[in-house]
């Protein structure tokens, strides 16, 4: 099968990480567009991944098979605004990666009746160990759903859900979920320093557990919690570690954080696509 032409517009952060593993994978950059309102930033991803550019969205859009919505979620509405038209000339599939946006108001703001699929990736794909959720509307088709499946399957792992609400769950867990583990790895190297370790060591130690940690526990047979069992001996050190992260209430504190990010797509939602 020819490789679909993709349009990321709004080529930040998330963008770069989908479309910088799909090149990593062996995807022709030639097929790949990306677009910024600030010409430097696209000099400089053509200049890193070779692909093509523009400052002109509708460009993008009469290239592509597939658009690729990458904007912040307060700037979807215009965006689609000055998109529809061409949007509804050229029908192609729009994925949204965007919080809290919802596929309804997805499909009002791009003129109606267009194949969408909202998606909450990771920026881990970079590396090709992204973690992505999708929900498409009943406009996509399953050649498209199989072209969505297999974009974030070459950049890491995916799951459909069939409930949209189920998305802003899949944000609590994976989609930020990059940054409390680096915040945990801040904190690890650290408190590693203290302890008196160089920098460069407490680093290279921590980041190392971090990856066989959760090698392990995904090539495991038993759970995370007997894995984290095994690695305490009675009387032992970990013990006093992990004894130490309870009485702190760190289960406690993870549903919170992860109940306050949830509700913040809700938030979002209620506040950007009245
Ligand atoms: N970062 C993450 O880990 C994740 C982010 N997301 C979602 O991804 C989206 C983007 O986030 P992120 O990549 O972090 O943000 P960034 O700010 O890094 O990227 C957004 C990009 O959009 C460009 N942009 C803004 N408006 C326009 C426009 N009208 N036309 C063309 N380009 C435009 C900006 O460049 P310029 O200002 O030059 O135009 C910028 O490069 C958000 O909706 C977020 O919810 C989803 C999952 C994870
Ligand atoms: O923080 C955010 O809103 C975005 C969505 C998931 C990760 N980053």
């Amino acid at each position: 099968m020819t490789q679909p032409t993709l349009a990321f517009i709004g080529a930040g952060n998330m963008s770069q990480a989908i479309f910088g593993g799909l090149i990593q994978q062996g995807y022709d950059a030639a097929r790949i567009w990306g677009s910024t309102r600030t010409p430097e930033k696209l000099e400089q991803l053509k200049a890193r991944y070779g692909i093509q550019t523009s400052t002109d969205n509708t460009e993008l859009v009469r290239q592509a098979d597939v658009v690729i919505l990458g904007v912040k979620p307060q700037g979807m509405q215009a965006l689609l605004k000055e998109l529809s038209e061409t949007l509804q000339q050229r029908r192609p599939l729009i994925i949204s990666v965007a919080a809290g946006i919802t596929v309804e108001a997805l499909d009002r703001w791009s003129g109606g009746g267009l194949p969408i699929i909202r998606s909450m990736p990771n920026t881990p794909s970079l590396v090709g160990t992204g973690a992505c959720g999708l929900f498409a509307n009943a406009v996509v088709t399953a050649e498209q759903r199989e072209i969505a499946s297999s974009l974030f399957a070459a950049v890491g792992i995916l799951s459909w859900v069939d409930r949209e609400a189920l998305i802003d769950a899949v944000i609590a867990v994976s989609g930020s979920g990059p940054a409390y583990y680096f915040m945990m790895m801040e904190a690890m190297i650290a408190a590693g320093e203290k302890l008196g370790l160089s920098r460069e060591s407490a680093t290279e130690l921590t980041l190392q557990t971090a990856l066989g940690a959760a090698r392990m526990a995904q090539e495991s047979d038993v759970d995370a919690g007997e894995l984290k069992r095994r690695v305490m001996s009675p009387g032992g050190t970990t013990e006093q570690a992990i004894r130490t992260f309870e009485q702190g209430g760190l289960p406690q504190l993870v549903e919170s954080a992860m109940g306050r990010c949830h509700a913040r797509a809700a938030e979002m939602a209620a506040e950007l696509t009245k």
